[in-house]
């Protein structure tokens, strides 16, 4: 395996040409390494996500997909054990060398994990904490952006009747919609989903991947996922990693129906 990645990489640019369609970047990684105390998590990711699709981090388990969703909002501050060297430019500033309050720049992000964390606080509440924060008070504006933030999301007709209820007396399927209206909420510029369906049913699952493809018209969605179906039915860049490393990335029609590497052929054959 060893030998195939090393053969590979002499075929795998950096800053490839974007296919057809793509547009210029949002987020632009380069000579990223994250070293835990023992080991080398991520090495030497040069990456560039376009804007306004949706690109899916693929690869088998423990390959430092989320390490890399991580680093994007800076999550890894959270990890004493882990460092990080290298650039992540996001609209032209560097996060990792920056500054600015990351809060400021965690505002540029929504964030979506497998598992839907609601704010133990009304439907309602959950959509508006945020923009309290930010001093909108006037109560017609809150109102407002409730409602278009859960029309969004699909949610408004289902919860209009009952927004003053516990946000934990929705379904979890529900409660994952919620969390994405309240992270659009404050108006980020990327979501970051890290298998943001795989403890949701089919049914839930499905309106996330429709508000997904409809949502990349106003921002830039970046997914994990192990769902190779779903890869293929929302993907439009993919990146495919292995052991810490981008074996290959591109186009998804083109990473789907003509895979380069060997590596990524049999992971796209067998899912592992
Ligand atoms: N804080 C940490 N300290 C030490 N090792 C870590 C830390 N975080 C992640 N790792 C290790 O880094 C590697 C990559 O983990 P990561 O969770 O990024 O992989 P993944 O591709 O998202 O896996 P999965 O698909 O199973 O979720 C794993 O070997 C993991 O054990």
């Amino acid at each position: 395996m060893e030998q195939t990645t090393a053969t590979l990489k002499g075929i795998i640019h950096p800053y490839e040409h974007y296919g057809e369609g793509l547009t210029q970047p949002i987020v632009e990684v380069k000579g990223l390494n994250v070293f835990s105390k023992n080991a080398q998590i991520l090495k030497n990711i040069h990456l560039s996500v376009p804007k306004n699709k949706i690109t899916v981090l693929l690869g088998p388990s423990g390959c430092g997909k989320t390490t890399l969703l991580k680093c994007l909002n800076r999550l890894t501050d959270l990890y004493s054990d882990l460092r990080l060297d290298g650039s992540i430019f996001i609209d032209n500033e560097d996060i990792l060398n920056t500054p600015r309050d990351i809060t400021e720049i965690r505002q540029k992000m929504g964030l979506l994990l497998q598992r839907p964390f609601p704010l133990p606080m009304s439907i309602a509440g959950n959509i508006t904490y945020g923009l309290k924060l930010k001093g909108i008070r006037n109560k017609k504006i809150l109102e407002a952006k409730v409602e278009k933030h859960l029309r969004d999301v699909a949610l408004w007709d289902e919860v209009k009747d009952r927004l003053s209820h516990s946000a934990n007396s929705l379904s979890i399927g529900q409660q994952q919609r919620l969390c994405l209206a309240r992270g659009l909420a404050v108006e980020p510029e990327i979501i970051l989903a890290d298998e943001p369906t795989s403890a949701l049913d089919p049914i839930s699952s499905k309106v996330i991947e429709e508000e997904f493809i409809k949502l990349k018209n106003d921002y830039t969605i970046i997914l994990v996922t192990h769902i190779l179906r779903q890869a293929k039915r929302l993907a439009d860049y993919v990146v495919f990693m292995y052991y810490g490393e981008i074996v290959e990335h591109g186009d998804a029609e083109e990473i789907f129906n003509n895979p380069k590497t060997a590596l990524l052929k049999h992971y796209l054959e067998s899912g592992y």
